[in-house]
């Protein structure tokens, strides 16, 4: 991340208000969960920006967790447009894996770039803005990007693990489609 792009972040909250320890007795079953137990998730209404931005991000609620990051659900509280636009907002604590959050945001710019100069279908999240803050008790490094649906492996499980024949080949097609744009990107 450029140093211009480590702006402070505004917050509406002070202290560590906007923080809850993640994690159910039911979550802490496992290894993995267990480390997630001790990091912090933040708080619905929690707002996030930097000094320098035009935007204002309120968490509405947490959508799920990655191996090195949480993601929310956010909109921008300074947008007039009705109904608000939800985003989704990945934040990652600082600490060994911190680079992970700047290499994904690299490489949504660079595909950003790609795709703006060809007008081609997207098949990847849009980076809508970035930044770091240092107001809470832990540090956090964060994107927005477009908000997309539940995953497919959800999906799978809501119907029942079944897909239709017509699903599983628009699935395949859309696949391959998507390989083909990240070979082409060397990712
Ligand atoms: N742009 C998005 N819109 C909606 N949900 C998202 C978005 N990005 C991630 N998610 C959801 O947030 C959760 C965590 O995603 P994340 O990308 O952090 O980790 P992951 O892909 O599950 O694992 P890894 O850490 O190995 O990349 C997943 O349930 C994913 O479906």
């Amino acid at each position: 991340m450029k140093s211009g792009e480590r702006q402070k972040a505004t917050t509406e909250r002070e202290g560590t208000r906007g923080l809850r320890t993640a994690g159910s007795k039911k979550q802490q079953g496992n290894k993995k969960k267990q480390v997630r137990s001790i990091k912090q998730l933040l708080a619905v209404n929690t707002k996030v920006g930097t000094s320098r931005g035009i935007r204002l991000w309120c968490i509405q609620m947490h959508i799920g967790s990655g191996g090195f990051g949480d993601v929310y659900r956010v909109i921008d509280e300074r947008s007039t447009k009705s109904p608000q636009q939800e985003y989704a907002m990945k934040t990652e604590i600082h600490g060994a894996h911190q680079r992970r959050l700047t290499i994904e945001k690299s490489i949504l710019k660079e595909i950003d770039a790609y795709t703006t100069a060809n007008s081609k279908t997207r098949h990847f999240c849009e980076l809508i803005d970035s930044g770091q803050t240092a107001d809470y008790s832990v540090n956090f490094a964060w994107i927005v990007m477009t908000l997309i649906g539940p995953s497919l492996d959800s999906v799978r499980r809501m119907l029942n693990k079944q897909f239709s024949k017509p699903c599983v080949i628009n699935m395949a097609v859309q696949i391959l489609e998507v390989s083909g744009k990240i070979f082409f990107f060397k990712i």
